[in-house]
């Protein structure tokens, strides 16, 4: 029988079984010791069952959140999917829809079968597809963010964007703050972003990428990706959280939108943050967006601005790269608060495959966006080299104003 194993972290002051049970049964048949033989074998193969329990130990932080002394384990549930349609609202509901409000439960992972996993797309380029795009192969991609860019017009947008690809970055976002209006229409975004970098290429041979951000009511996406597509986009940028990660697995599953998906966190930050309940950004920006087939995945980084739990931030890298899964690698992009100064840690924890991400961290430079993306650069091309940033700076002045404002956190070998 084929089934999705659910892990949660439980609290419960007096059985954590019972507790487990009554999930099983109640996201499941319902009810089972009452019902007649004939019944309970007629319904059997709906019945949830949970398949593990590791008791730990009694949290303080638990304790005194919940204003109680509680039991706490890890528990395995497995639901059976024949209870349940191939997609993520109908895997979200069973397994953590009401007990989502339940207030002490916390789901960690859901475990679904290789034949289970057929009925998702995954990335539809991914690491290996958007590494030809840019045709960089040999170290992490650069990307920066558009700032200051509300109430300002289309001559600025490509100014600005010219500055950015000048600097050497390999991509360019919008900022997910940015919608469509009158001074920058998303369409004219896309045509006048193309040429800006088009120019920008012809005089120095660097191709970049410019991420525009997808917005709008649900029911209108499609189309205008698709006319996105048409009118040669280069990435879709996309508040998946705002939305919900079936939007984002429909708009990738739409052959006509044969664009690269970027999907950022905004919003997730109302279900990952507490280690007592919500869900874990393993999963959420980890697991569920790979799956959905989002080709890169923007997280707070473990030493940024609004910086999430190193542990954490390096197991949604994981679970995006992970090469036993069946779907194609996710770009990790650790991000949100980053400078130069932090390449030698990113470097350390993200490895080659990952993308360096920064909107303050490029425009903040003393010599603006050119030599915030040249700083960058010098960075990344330093930590690659195992060389000390101090070493670096002597031959990179762009690099030396950035550690000037910023400062630098060394990994030494
Ligand atoms: C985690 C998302 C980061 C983001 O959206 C953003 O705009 C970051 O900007 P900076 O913190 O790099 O200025
Ligand atoms: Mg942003």
């Amino acid at each position: 029988m084929s089934t999705v194993i659910a892990t949660y972290l439980l609290h419960d002051e007096k059985d954590i079984r019972k507790k487990a049970e009554g999930i099983a049964l109640g996201l499941t048949v319902g009810t089972w010791t009452d019902l007649p033989a004939l019944e309970q074998e007629q319904l059997r193969k709906h019945k949830g069952e949970v398949v593990g329990i590791e008791e730990l130990g009694e949290s303080g932080p638990a304790n005194e959140y919940f204003d109680k002394r509680l039991k706490r384990a890890i528990v395995k549930i497995a639901y059976p999917t024949v209870n349940f349609s191939a997609d993520l609202p109908a895997l979200l509901a069973t397994t953590f829809g009401k007990l989502s409000l339940d207030g002490e439960v916390r789901l960690l992972d859901l475990e679904l079968s290789d034949e289970w996993k057929r009925h998702f797309p995954g990335p539809r380029f991914g690491i290996a597809g958007i590494r030809e795009k840019v045709g960089v192969y040999d170290r992490p991609l650069l990307m920066s963010i558009f700032k200051g860019i509300i109430g300002r017009d289309l001559a600025y947008l490509t100014s600005e964007l010219k500055k950015q690809a000048l600097g050497g970055v390999d991509l360019v976002k919008d900022d997910e703050i940015l919608f469509d209006n009158e001074l920058l229409p998303f369409e004219k975004r896309i045509t006048a972003g193309k040429a800006a970098l088009q120019e920008v290429y012809e005089q120095t041979g660097k191709r970049t990428l410019y991420a525009v951000n997808l917005t709008g009511k649900t029911f209108e996406l499609k189309e205008k990706a698709k006319r996105a597509a048409e009118l040669g986009a280069d990435v879709l940028l996309f508040n998946v959280f705002t939305y919900g990660l079936d939007v984002l697995q429909g708009l990738r599953e739409d052959e006509n939108i044969n664009v690269p998906i970027m999907a950022h966190p905004a919003f997730s930050g109302a279900m990952t943050p507490s280690e007592f309940y919500g869900v874990a950004p393993s999963l959420l920006l980890g697991k569920f967006l790979r799956l959905a087939g989002a080709d890169f995945v923007l997280f707070p980084s473990p030493y940024g601005s609004v910086a999430l739990e190193r542990e954490q931030a390096l197991g949604i890298a994981r679970a995006l790269t992970d090469e036993q899964e069946p779907f194609a690698r996710a770009f990790p992009v650790p991000s949100a608060g980053i400078h130069p100064g932090l390449v030698p840690l990113l470097v350390r924890d993200f490895g080659l495959d990952c993308i360096v991400n920064a909107g303050g961290g490029i425009h903040g430079h003393p010599d603006g966006a050119i030599g915030g993306g040249q700083a960058f650069r010098a960075a990344i091309d330093a930590a690659l080299a195992g060389r000390l940033l101090r070493e670096a700076v002597k031959e990179n002045e762009a690099l030396q104003k950035a550690i000037d404002r910023w400062g630098a956190i060394e990994v030494e070998a």
